[in-house]
């Protein structure tokens, strides 16, 4: 382990943040939002990328009450289509000169099978290629930063999947429980294969993975989650998962503080990793495998038309 400079890091350990620009996937709800009020919190420059502007703008008013004078940003997004990314990138180019930090946290969980407006399988669509395609588009904005971070939100599920390779848009068969897993080791694999593209390429860019751990959020509850999956959040969630402020600390620590290196998953440390303060989590050798990455790479730059020019391929 050896990550933590103690057992005891609580969001009240995050730095100032005056200055720093924060772009934040999924704003509205759990995870997302409890990172945003803590950011604004200490002072950040807030962007909330959402996919309902009028909910978007109903959390802003929530933050700004909490912290008064806090400049934030509500701006549409659609992970799951990729013109709404493009759209999303180019606003931003045109309106921003620097990103500090773009945390990838936007996720859908074991939905019914729906392909994307661009034909991709929903969860693999909305979780990994829509960040992929944002990282890839913001990467000059990033790069303008003397600190700059991608964060990308996985999960403890990504060890239990399957590669998305074979059939990535579950033709042959789909699990919507199995697939929201796959859609969590291809943030996984992208996160560590973008710190190894990064780091061959000399970037000050730091890629680090965070792993929340059980968070009472919307996404055991929504609407599209099959019916003993929600019973399971309407009990589970009470009993055992974590309140979404604590949740959120992994992430929080992963984009802000100077203990966290490039490359690492940041999760829980408690017991089986459902609880307690960020540690040092473990990857998967299926996520490092540097096969996966350039595998997972060619897919998602053939799915979504980005190239990340500013990165050297490595081989
Ligand atoms: N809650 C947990 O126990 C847990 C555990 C491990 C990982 N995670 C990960 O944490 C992240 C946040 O999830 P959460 O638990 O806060 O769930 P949540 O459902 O409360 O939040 C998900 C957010 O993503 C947004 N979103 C969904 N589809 C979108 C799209 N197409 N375009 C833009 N935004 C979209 C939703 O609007 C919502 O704001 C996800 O990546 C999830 O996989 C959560």
């Amino acid at each position: 382990m050896g990550l933590m400079p103690a057992d005891s890091w609580t969001a009240e350990r995050i730095p100032a943040l005056t200055d720093r620009t924060f772009v934040v996937t999924g704003a509205t709800s759990g995870l997302g939002l409890a990172t945003c009020r803590a950011l604004a919190a200490r002072g950040a420059r807030v962007v909330l990328a959402v996919r309902d502007e009028e909910k978007g703008r109903r959390v802003a008013a929530s933050i700004a009450a909490a912290s008064p004078g806090t400049y934030l940003e509500v701006r549409r997004i659609d992970l799951a289509d990729l013109e709404s990314v493009r759209d999303f990138a180019d606003r931003m180019r045109a309106e921003h000169r620097r990103v500090d930090v773009l945390i990838n946290n936007a996720g859908v969980m074991a939905p019914p099978r729906t392909l994307s407006p661009q034909g991709h399988e929903v969860q693999f669509a909305t979780n990994h290629l829509g960040h992929f395609a944002l990282t890839g588009l913001l990467l000059d904005l990033l790069h303008a930063s003397r600190d700059p971070r991608v964060v990308t939100v996985t999960s403890v599920n990504h060890r239990r999947a399957r590669l998305p390779f074979a059939d990535p848009t579950g033709a042959r068969g789909y699990s919507p429980m199995g697939f929201y897993n796959t859609s969590k080791l291809a943030n996984a694999i992208f996160g560590w294969e973008l710190h190894r593209r990064l780091s061959a390429a000399a970037s000050p860019l730091h890629s680090i993975l965070a792993h929340p751990g059980y968070t009472a959020t919307n996404l055991q509850t929504s609407a599209t989650t099959p019916i003993w999956r929600l019973l399971l959040g309407r009990i589970g969630n009470p009993l055992l998962a974590q309140p979404v402020d604590r949740g959120a600390w992994p992430q929080l620590f992963a984009a802000t503080d100077p203990a966290a290196r490039p490359g690492q998953l940041i999760a829980p440390g408690g017991l089986g990793e459902l609880r307690g303060h960020p540690a040092q989590g473990k990857l998967s050798a299926a996520a490092t495998d540097p096969d996966h990455g350039r595998r997972l790479w060619e897919l998602s730059e053939q799915a979504t038309g980005v190239q990340f020019s500013a990165l050297r391929p490595s081989s």
